[in-house]
């Protein structure tokens, strides 16, 4: 089998190539990636000489390049390739729907023209929008997205639905919670708070800090992805969370008792835009159809993911001595009072 994994450089996308690379040494993995500032060769640096594994550079919206490496004979689709930070959509939603909407309309025209026998889009919780304190997202859950990110997810969930209606393209649409884990971008809640706490800088908290997330160790999301890849019925909505609801503060203040850090580093700063309250979602269908069942409890994930950021500290510290600065700046700087 050759598997095309698009986006395969970045957080959740480079997890899931380093683990079907080492978990199926007979099927071909092709990971497509444009490197933007979140892509990151050292990501899937532990597969790079494996006979099984190739890396193109390129983007998905490059109709041309796509184009050719289908022509190669791609037997599944897996679309990780996407903007996907919130806060970074509220200040430039165009690139957003370049790549999430417009991307995927090239890889499901690809997957159409060359008969792919699987396309799985690889979706988020927040195409359903916000929950008060009860209740949880079920695939059936309206769509009702909140930003800018969350809007152009959904829209190209609704282009995967339409291209199974119309053209009975073989497909299936994942929608997980929040992730954590190793490699994940300093931009996102978990790893920004175990970095400013290593290095004795404020815990920009947004808001009260009582927002919720669902939280799911990536290690966990791949082996979901992995069942729908080779179970999943065609046409369905799989919804993947790891049953670990967590205010903001709760999460930032584990972080802190980990690494012996003084709760006097919170800083509350102002709140995101339109921030949605909480999500929470539930997986009964892909645990009960396909059999999934999460092996990390939050407690253990949680520590786990901070000793990987104690054992791998060049790695993000390459990333904040980059392009990644400057964002940090504009986006804290003044929050912080320190611009
Ligand atoms: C970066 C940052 C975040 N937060 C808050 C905002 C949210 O309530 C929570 C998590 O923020 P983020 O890490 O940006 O993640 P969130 O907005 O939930 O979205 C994530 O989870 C989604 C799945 O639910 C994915 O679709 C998104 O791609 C991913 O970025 O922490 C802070 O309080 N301070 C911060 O500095």
């Amino acid at each position: 089998m050759k598997v095309l994994i698009t986006g395969g450089a970045g957080f959740i996308g480079s997890n899931f190539v380093n683990y079907m690379v080492k978990k199926y040494p007979n099927y071909q993995i092709i990971n497509l990636d444009a490197l933007t500032y979140a892509g990151n060769l050292e990501n899937v640096k532990e597969v790079e000489n494996e006979p099984n594994y190739r890396f193109v550079k390129g983007d998905i919206t490059n109709r041309e390049l796509v184009e050719s490496l289908f022509a190669e004979g791609v037997d599944a689709v897996v679309n990780f390739a996407a903007e996907s930070h919130v806060d970074r959509s509220i200040t430039d939603p165009g690139v957003f729907v370049r790549t999430n909407i417009q991307g995927t309309q090239v890889l499901l025209d690809a997957a159409k023209k060359y008969g792919v026998k699987k396309y799985i889009q690889i979706s988020t919780d927040e195409v359903y929008g916000t929950l008060g304190e009860t209740g949880y997202f079920t695939e059936t859950t309206p769509l009702a997205p909140n930003s800018p990110y969350s809007a152009s997810k959904a829209g190209a969930d609704l282009l995967v639905r339409a291209y199974h209606e119309t053209y009975e393209l073989p497909v299936n649409i994942t929608r997980c919670s929040n992730n954590y884990g190793p490699y994940h971008f300093p931009e996102k809640l978990i790893p920004l708070m175990i970095i400013n706490a290593l290095n004795d800088q404020p815990l920009p908290v947004y808001g009260d800090g009582l927002n919720v997330r669902d939280w799911l160790h990536v290690e966990d999301h791949c082996s979901a992805i992995d069942l729908v890849l080779h179970k999943g019925r065609n046409g369905e909505v799989y919804n993947i969370g790891g049953n670990n609801e967590r205010t903001n503060i709760e999460v930032v203040k584990a972080i802190l008792r980990y690494l012996n850090k003084p709760e006097s580093l919170i800083t509350f700063v102002e709140d995101r835009l339109g921030h949605d309250r909480r999500y929470a979602i539930d997986a009964t269908k892909i645990r009960k159809e396909l059999g999934w069942k999460p092996k990390y409890t939050f407690e253990e994930g949680l520590k786990k993911t901070i000793d990987w950021y104690l054992e791998n500290r060049s790695w993000w510290e390459n990333i904040l001595s980059g392009e990644y600065k400057e964002y940090y700046e504009r986006q804290y700087g003044q929050k912080l009072g320190r611009l």
